[in-house]
């Protein structure tokens, strides 16, 4: 399918930004929290990477690089205005990290962003993304993704800064 090609032909794709409030729905209403980016890094992304759902490798500071899946969209279930780009990270934090930098390396596509019928079937489709993402992400392609120098360059800069 051509748009598909176009969609891969841009990753992986690598951006970072601070973590923001977004509506506070993703804890509380599905259990799954996301860290949200601010507007400037929605609106920077090329044009052509699609809205859907992808997956890849993320970290918080200088923090490990951890699975994670991510959405970027307008949420079709809670019909948002705002294009909104929010990462969860297959990890369990000690605590809130908003304010934070969030390093991602976005490196494949799931599907695209869907209306469900329910509160339990948004969930039960973001919790098979989270399966399918950890399985492809240990194909050899990916997991070099996650000892790119991107995720170092995010480390040695936060470091140098102290
Ligand atoms: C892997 C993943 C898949 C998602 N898929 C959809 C989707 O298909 N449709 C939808 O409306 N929202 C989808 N969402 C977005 C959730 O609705 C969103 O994370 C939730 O509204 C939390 O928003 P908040 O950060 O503003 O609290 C997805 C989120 C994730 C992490
Ligand atoms: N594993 C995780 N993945 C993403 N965010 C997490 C995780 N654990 C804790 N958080 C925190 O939860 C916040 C997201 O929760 P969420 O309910 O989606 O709120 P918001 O609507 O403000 O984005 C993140 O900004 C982050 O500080
Ligand atoms: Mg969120």
């Amino acid at each position: 399918m051509p748009r598909a090609d176009c969609i891969m032909r841009h990753l992986p794709y690598f951006c970072r930004g601070q973590v923001v409030r977004g509506f506070g729905r993703g804890s509380k209403q599905l259990g799954i929290p996301t860290a949200n980016f601010p507007e400037q890094v929605v609106d920077n992304l090329p044009a052509d990477i699609s809205t859907g759902i992808y997956y890849g490798w993320a970290s918080v500071g200088s923090g490990d690089v951890h699975k994670m899946v991510v959405s970027i969209g307008w949420n079709p279930y809670y019909k948002n205005t705002k294009k909104s780009m929010e990462t969860h990270i297959m990890h369990t934090f000690k605590e809130d990290f908003y304010g934070e930098i969030l390093n991602v390396a976005i490196v494949g596509y799931l599907r695209p962003e869907k209306n469900f019928d329910s509160l339990e079937s948004l969930i039960s489709a973001i919790q098979g993304d989270i399966e399918e993402a950890k399985k492809r992400l240990e194909l050899p392609e990916h997991l070099k993704i996650k000892e790119d120098n991107f995720f170092q360059v995010s480390k040695s800069k936060i470091m140098n800064g102290h």
